[in-house]
């Protein structure tokens, strides 16, 4: 794998969040971690991406252990990734400034004061990445329009063009259209599908099993900080291992209470509303 957890575990004070999880993504793939609220999913992404270190357990880039490596050395790895957040958080500018953010705190000083200063004349052409990086989420005729100015969807769709631009090897995903409608999910998963034949691996956080269904190459459920099961979307939602997989697939596990009391072998059974 590019980027594998083994056996990780990862706490906040007293509360263990992830338990003996072990997971990674290859080139290529997308790997969609389901779950339901407060189970973990973000606290994977920002494990696996560096973020933060495992209390125990390891988190490897082509086999080399993030956290064994230089301050510097691990920097250099976190900049073949990239991140997309639930909130877009785009910046009052054109949109290919703020698509072009992230190539540019990667350059050095002097390449980025140049580019700054043809920003402040406004003689900046939109390069070559941010220009592919924004028909891939369909805005190449949006790259001059402020990004405040645009709807929800089109600045989702924007914060993932950013993260395209920076040609990354691995992008992660929280809850990328959870606020979106049909049709700008539909073009961030196509724009998702794009970036996987290209060779990036993908990983995606979210609540929606349909998308989970649609996109993934694998899908992880995580319930109560443990990895339950992880495989094909087609196994995992039709025929699961493990009955706690099944009961969040018929919509029965909504929220996390296993997290709160630890006890891994009953999970509560929540029910949908009947209206
Ligand atoms: N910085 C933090 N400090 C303390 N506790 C945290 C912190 N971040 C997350 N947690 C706790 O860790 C647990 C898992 O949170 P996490 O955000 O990973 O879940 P999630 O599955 O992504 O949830 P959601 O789907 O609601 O975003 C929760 O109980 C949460 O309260």
């Amino acid at each position: 794998m590019m980027l594998e957890a083994t056996d990780v575990f990862v706490g906040y004070g007293d509360e263990t969040v992830l338990r003996d999880v072990s997971l990674g993504v290859d080139a290529g793939e997308v790997l969609t971690v389901v779950g339901p609220s407060g189970t973990g999913k973000t606290t994977l992404l920002r494990l696996l991406s560096a973020f933060r270190p495992p209390e125990s357990g390891t988190v490897a880039w082509e086999g080399t252990d993030l956290w064994s490596l230089s301050e510097e050395e691990r920097l250099a790895v976190r900049r073949r990734m990239s991140m997309v957040f639930q909130e877009p958080s785009l910046f009052n500018a054109p949109v290919h400034r703020n698509v072009s953010y992230g190539r540019r705190v990667r350059q050095s000083w002097r390449t980025r004061l140049g580019s700054e200063l043809r920003g402040l004349v406004g003689r900046e052409s939109v390069s070559d990445p941010v220009r592919t990086a924004l028909d891939a989420v369909g805005l190449a005729d949006k790259a001059d329009q402020n990004a405040l100015s645009l709807s929800g969807g089109e600045a989702q769709r924007v914060a993932f063009a950013r993260a395209l631009a920076v040609d990354p090897d691995v992008i992660f995903l929280d809850e990328p259209t959870s606020n979106l409608d049909p049709r700008n999910t539909a073009l961030l998963e196509e724009a998702i599908r794009q970036a996987r034949r290209r060779g990036v691996g993908v990983v995606v956080a979210t609540h929606d099993m349909h998308q989970a269904e649609r996109l993934s190459d694998r899908v992880g459920f995580i319930y109560g900080g443990e990895l339950v099961e992880v495989g094909p979307p087609e196994r995992l939602f039709e025929n699961p291992d493990d009955p706690r997989t099944a009961q969040f697939v018929a919509g029965e596990l909504l929220y996390d209470e296993e997290a709160d009391d630890g006890d891994s072998e009953r999970p509560p059974v929540e029910q949908y509303p009947s209206t």
